[in-house]
């Protein structure tokens, strides 16, 4: 198949909260506003699709989205990446977004992506990395004896044609050429861009994308806008190896499963919480340091019982009323947190 043909594939890397979500959102609009049909992957550590909600309702026109979670895609889902993708070629996008785990390697994606079945009918257009400017240089710091760990962080900077820097509201401009220098010394060629809320010019990265139904079949040039040029052919890359996930028993929630050291929490909610939101607040924060984010809809019997949808990220609270219906439930994301003790406090809070 003529390169011309093929559907551009964008990747979107970065460690947990560090602005995936916000970058997806804003790529459909301007999908939206070019007349473009983007299909999605969303991949989620936890078995809640809180970002899949999110973006159905941050949006407003339709697309094809698949959802693979309760796994990474890099590791667990190996064998369902392929059928999902193909279900959303079918539906005949101009372009797919994938959207990785916040510890999914890149690398491997892109060595799932050059598949037989898959490689003459897409082609990587971009990895984009979103560095949390805030929480960067910590991480590194925290997760140094953790190798694995340290790899896919590595190579989620390393991978990337562009580097978003994002949050830089949230640090001092001292702190931003720091992390500038760390990122550039695992990539010294991707694009920086520094950004509040994954806000970036979108330009460059949707010039060459022309709807199906427009494109020339002689037009060659479909790949070649990325600063590093076309990202095609694939680059095949020694797997990294995940540890097994270990799925533990938590008594009161539903069975965590761990990748690396970094372990998932669900905490289903079954009725509107007796307690305040400080409360809650001082119980998700009673794990840090190991906790890296939470995210979760909650509702409260006291003052109105509305919904809200609850993100812990960066050590701190955002909390954003919603008309919601659905399950409510909290998911906590970090480095070795003590599952049973966590389930154990979560049943007696209530
Ligand atoms: N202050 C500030 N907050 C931001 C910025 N970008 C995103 N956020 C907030 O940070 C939180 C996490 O953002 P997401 O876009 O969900 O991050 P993510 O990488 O998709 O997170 P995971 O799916 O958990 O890996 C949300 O509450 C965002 O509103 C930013 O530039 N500045």
């Amino acid at each position: 198949m003529n390169m011309a043909m093929k559907i551009p594939v964008v990747v979107l890397s970065g460690f947990l909260g560090s602005g995936k979500t916000t970058l997806l959102i804003k790529l459909l609009e301007e999908a939206a506003a070019r007349g473009l049909k983007p299909g999605v992957l969303m991949n989620e550590l936890g078995k809640r699709d809180i970002d899949g909600e999110l973006i159905s309702r941050s949006t407003s026109t339709r697309f094809p989205l698949e959802k693979m979670l309760d796994g990474c895609i890099c590791c667990t889902k190996k064998d369902e990446i392929q059928a999902a993708l193909t279900g959303l070629l079918q539906q005949d996008p101009d372009l797919l977004l994938l959207e990785l785990t916040g510890v999914a390697n890149p690398e491997e994606i892109v060595e799932q992506l050059a598949e037989p079945g898959l490689l003459s009918k897409l082609y990587l257009h971009r990895v984009i990395t979103l560095v949390d400017a805030e929480h960067a240089l910590e991480y590194n710091s925290l997760f140094a004896s953790d190798k694995q760990l340290v790899r896919t962080l590595r190579s989620q900077l390393s991978a990337a044609d562009d580097l978003i820097i994002n949050k830089t509201d949230l640090i001092p401009p001292v702190h931003s050429g720091k992390v500038t220098e760390m990122v550039r010394k695992y990539n010294a060629e991707g694009q920086v861009h520094y950004a509040v809320n994954a806000n970036i010019p979108l330009a460059s990265l949707f010039s060459t994308i022309r709807p199906v139904s427009r494109r020339l079949p002689q037009v060659t040039a479909a790949a070649g806008s990325s600063s590093r040029g076309s990202r095609s052919p694939f680059q095949i890359v020694q797997p990294h190896q995940h540890l097994p996930a270990t799925p533990t028993s938590a008594s009161g929630g539903e069975a965590p499963t761990s990748y690396s050291r970094i372990n998932t929490i669900s905490l289903p909610i079954r009725e509107p919480l007796q307690i305040p939101v400080s409360k809650l607040e001082r119980f998700i924060k009673k794990w840090s340091p190991g906790l890296l984010r939470a995210k979760g809809y909650v509702r409260f019997s006291q003052p109105k019982k509305s919904a809200y949808l609850m993100q812990y990220s960066g050590k701190r609270f955002n909390w954003e009323a919603m008309d919601y219906d659905g399950p409510l439930y909290l998911v906590l994301i970090g480095y070795r947190l003590p599952e049973p003790l966590i389930a154990e406090e979560w049943a007696m809070l209530r």
